[in-house]
């Protein structure tokens, strides 16, 4: 039935290739054998005259018209035959339509120029354009000019070559527009820093005094750290300029992520180190800008500007020099400058709250970085060319030298190859199988017969489509009788089928093929997927890759009987994302009771804190998510928006004034809240925790915080009805009964799985799916993890052991003026204040690494001390004292 009628399609497939490729080979045969005096359509010879035409008589005339229609053009016939014929027997080859526009648009291109511009141009015994070339010809000439005729079929040229080609023309021109945009960027440093030193030396002539030149030198060199600082402060989550994020863009060949690249703010380093900004960029250019090579003597005398305040600076320095011949070399260690490439100035933020430090082994201990015996390469964790070949030397390098590498995702084949599984039922099984369910059906009363039978890599789907008068509820009753007449593990039957008039009744295949977790990532429907949280589930029944976007459910329950694939689920599911996902575009924040099933996603750096294992600190961390939420609205309504990307996309339109105006906002990332076992925590704290996750999943879809829960006892007292009421995606595994089949998914059927990753699929509102969960192993998890780990450090932002008294305080009592004058941080952050003129919550966050609420009991506290005026709206409050003032 289904499998004849595929394997007559092949066939006929197969016979079409071939009848493709004999046009082909026998038109490029006639026209490139094709003589003028051969006869044709269009030319009579005497009989008997002989036919120079390889194809024979047949090739002359084909061969003929083609030539007195399309001219040298008529090249492009065999190209489309051979194309077809490669369709027909490459199934996966694919030549869209615009391939085909291009095809077109190129042969009209050159026959309308080798009847025009390259008039006379002949190929073999071909010449000009024929006829439709000399029409376009002069058509184009009549209504554009000949030079508007010519230059439109040229431009069309090429782009027709682009169509057909692709992207040929942009690395053509690479390294000229790189060279462009290099000599704009340093010729905008070099007025900058004019600029800067015009100002510099009025100050100074207003301050008076007599600096040497190396003190205008060192003032200048803190006025551009500062400028740098205050640039990298606004810019602290969005990254420097755009160029950065374009260079984010993954190499088109390397990943094929153009797929996946919604948001560029990132800017692939650590967005919350303000300073890597300042060090990233100086280190080469300062040099460049200023000193040895562009004021030495030759450029001096070259270039000199008598208003210049480059060269004011260079004649005083000369003025003042001491008449000493002093080496090159030595002059260059004198510029003032030298020392401080690479600073730590007074702006740098307090060194990363990194509470364990990543042990030197953590990806060293990835068992990917061994060479695998499957594939025969090496798969080392930082894969070659991609990163730096030698993994461990990048291990080592400091963190901040790492920052300036730019972050990249992670290779699919970084995951193990995976051997076809290809051992199918043979169709005859299939035709007994369906014979005998035939049988049975009718033992049992039930008129119908077998309409189609879909083998899949896990079940069979057999069609049945059931007699006038006879009620679908007695076929679906019959489940555990039909598993018994046809000796099956489990059968599950569905209903009717949505959309058929047949009853869809699943029976476990003979041989059960693993769904393996690379195929499918590997597949288009993840590929296609622009989500950042596009999550990879597994194959349906018909063997069809299935993926499902997080960002749309907005939440995500999984459940099932312990040992049945929910871990196995939730690594699939994390992983999804860890390969479309920097750090800075998704945050995670893990919760692992068992404390050994996520316990291999420690130190990701997209981890907020540390995978939560006590269950007090995860009920803090819910609390603290609701918070974020809450925060996350403030911030999306300052921005009047009303989503994340919106407010990420308004974002990157802010001038510089509307940003500091605006208090700095930063850029938000998703937030993807995974909890591996419910029950466990609901254990401790019931109602608080499932107020905090209703509240979640009712809210937080706009703020970009998701949920998936997982738990292995469906009872109702864990996914409680006002639980299920928010989360309508759910996935079952197996389950031991009908009843927690209910619990869960609403509806009997999940009872009737084969355990293994097989589940049942309930998307929001949708029918339930059958999908067979795709198999990814502990050491492909642990690749992707090192991967990352190898990249980067986490910076966790958050404590959740103290953060429930931090929050407990907010707002509770009132704080006496010096209470906090013995807290050191609290003094340092009134220093801070009074420095910048300026203090809000936001600021001190940043600057001291603290988190929102102790920030905001800061800011109270200097309130109350005078030291800063009331709040102003959302603008930063003004300085009015400093400290002991
Ligand atoms: N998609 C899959 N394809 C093939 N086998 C699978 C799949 N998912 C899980 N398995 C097999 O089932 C076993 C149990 O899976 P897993 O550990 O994920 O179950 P679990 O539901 O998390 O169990 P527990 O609740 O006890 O932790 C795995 O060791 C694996 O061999």
């Amino acid at each position: 039935m289904q499998a004849t009628s595929s394997r007559h399609n092949g066939l006929g497939r197969d016979i079409l290739g071939l009848a493709c490729t004999f046009l082909a080979c026998f038109l490029l045969l006639g026209i490139v054998t094709y003589h003028p005096h051969d006869p044709s359509f269009s030319q009579v010879v005497s009989p008997g005259a002989k036919v120079h035409n390889g194809a024979g008589l047949a090739g002359a005339y084909i061969a003929g018209i083609l030539v007195d229609l399309f001219g040298v053009a008529t090249y492009v016939f065999p190209v489309v035959f051979i194309v077809l014929a490669l369709k027909n027997f490459i199934h996966r080859l694919k030549f869209p339509w615009w391939r085909w526009v291009g095809l077109a648009v190129f042969a009209l291109a050159v026959a309308e120029l080798s009847s025009t511009a390259l008039a006379g141009i002949t190929i073999g015994k071909i010449t000009g354009g024929g006829f439709f070339g000399q029409l376009l010809g002069e058509w184009m000439s009549y209504v554009l000019g000949p030079w508007g005729a010519r230059i439109l079929a040229v431009v069309g040229f090429f782009a027709a070559v682009q169509l057909l080609a692709g992207n040929i023309w942009a690395p053509l021109f690479a390294p000229l527009t790189t060279s462009v945009g290099d000599f704009f960027s340093k010729y905008q440093e070099r007025s900058k820093r004019k600029e800067r030193l015009k100002k510099l030396l009025k100050t100074l002539e207003k301050e008076g005094g007599d600096p040497t030149p190396e003190e205008i030198e060192a003032r200048l060199a803190r006025l551009e750290q500062e400028e740098q600082d205050e640039i990298a402060g606004a810019e602290s989550y969005i990254g420097p300029d755009a160029d950065q994020d374009d260079d984010d863009e993954p190499h088109p060949y390397i990943q094929e992520q153009g797929e996946s690249e919604p948001e560029s703010w990132d800017n692939g380093a650590d967005d919350d180190e303000p300073m890597d900004l300042g060090v990233a960029e100086p280190a080469d250019d300062q040099p460049d800008i200023i000193s040895g090579d562009e004021l030495d003597e030759e450029n001096y005398d070259e270039d000199y500007d008598e208003d210049d305040p480059i060269f004011a600076l260079e004649r005083l320095r000369r003025s003042t020099r001491p008449e000493v011949e002093v080496e090159p070399g030595v002059q260059e260690v004198e510029v003032p400058w030298e020392p401080e490439p690479a600073p730590q100035p007074k702006a740098a933020p307090a060194p990363e709250p990194v509470p364990e430090p990543m042990p030197k082994q953590d990806a060293g201990d990835v068992p990917v970085s061994k060479p695998r015996a499957s594939t025969g390469e090496g798969r080392d964790v930082v894969m070659e060319g991609q990163i730096d070949p030698e993994a461990d030397l990048v291990r080592e390098k400091p963190l901040s030298e790492r920052k300036l590498k730019k972050l990249i995702l992670p290779p699919k084949d970084i995951l193990a190859s995976v051997e076809g599984d290809t051992k199918s039922t043979p169709t005859e099984e299939l035709r007994r199988q369906a014979q005998a369910l035939h049988t049975t059906l009718q033992d049992f009363g039930v008129q119908g017969e077998v309409s189609a039978v879909r083998p899949g890599p896990v079940v069979t789907l057999f069609e049945y489509k059931p007699a006038p008068g006879v009620k679908i509820s007695k076929i679906a009753n019959l489940t555990d009788d039909l598993a018994l007449a046809l000796k099956a593990m489990a059968i599950r039957i569905e209903a009717p089928i949505p959309g058929k008039d047949s009853v869809g009744i699943e029976i476990p295949s003979k041989y059960r093929q693993t769904v393996h977790y690379r195929e499918v990532l590997e597949s288009g429907a993840y590929a296609k997927s622009e989500s950042l949280l596009t999550l990879v589930l597994g194959k349906d029944i018909e063997g069809e890759p299935c993926v499902a976007d997080l960002a749309k459910m907005p939440h995500l329950l999984v459940a099932g009987a312990t040992g049945t694939g929910k871990s196995v689920c939730l690594n699939a599911l994390l992983l999804s994302m860890l390969f479309k996902a920097k750090p800075s575009e998704v945050k995670m924040l893990l919760v692992d009771p068992k404390r050994i099933e996520l316990a291999v996603y420690a130190d990701l750096p997209h981890l907020i804190h540390p995978v939560v294992t006590e269950m007090s600190h995860a009920k803090n961390a819910l609390e603290w998510a609701v918070h974020e939420m809450d925060q996350r609205y403030q911030a999306m309504a300052k921005l009047a928006v009303r989503n994340i990307s919106g407010y990420n996309a308004k974002l990157k339109t802010l001038t510089q004034e509307q940003r500091i105006a605006l208090d700095n906002p930063e850029p938000i990332p998703y937030l993807v809240i995974v909890i591996d076992e419910l029950a466990d925590l609901m254990l401790i704290a019931a109602k608080e925790v499932e107020m905090s996750i209703v509240r979640l999943a009712q809210l937080a879809r706009a703020a970009g915080i998701h949920m998936i829960l997982a738990t292995q006892r469906p009872s109702v007292d864990v996914v409680t009805g006002l639980i299920k009421a928010n989360f309508p995606c759910r996935i079952s595994f197996q389950v031991t009964s009908k009843h927690d089949s209910r619990t869960i998914l609403d509806t009997v059927g999940s009872e009737h799985l084969l355990g293994k990753g097989d589940m049942l699929f309930k998307p929001g509102g949708g029918k339930l799916q059958r999908i067979h969960g795709a198999f990814v192993s502990d050491e492909d998890v642990a690749s992707v993890v090192g991967f990352w780990k190898s990249q980067e450090k986490p910076s966790y932002s958050m404590d959740f052991s103290s953060w429930s008294s931090e929050g407990g305080e907010e707002g509770g009592g009132e704080i006496g003026p010096g209470e906090m004058d013995s807290d050191q941080k609290y003094l340092d952050a009134v220093d801070f204040v009074t420095s910048q003129g300026k203090a809000s919550i936001s600021l001190l966050q940043r600057r001291f690494r603290i988190g929102f609420n102790k920030a905001a009991r800061y800011i109270e506290q200097m309130e109350v001390d005078g030291i800063v005026g009331p709040a102003d709206g959302s603008k930063p409050r003004p300085v009015l004292r400093g400290r002991g003032e």
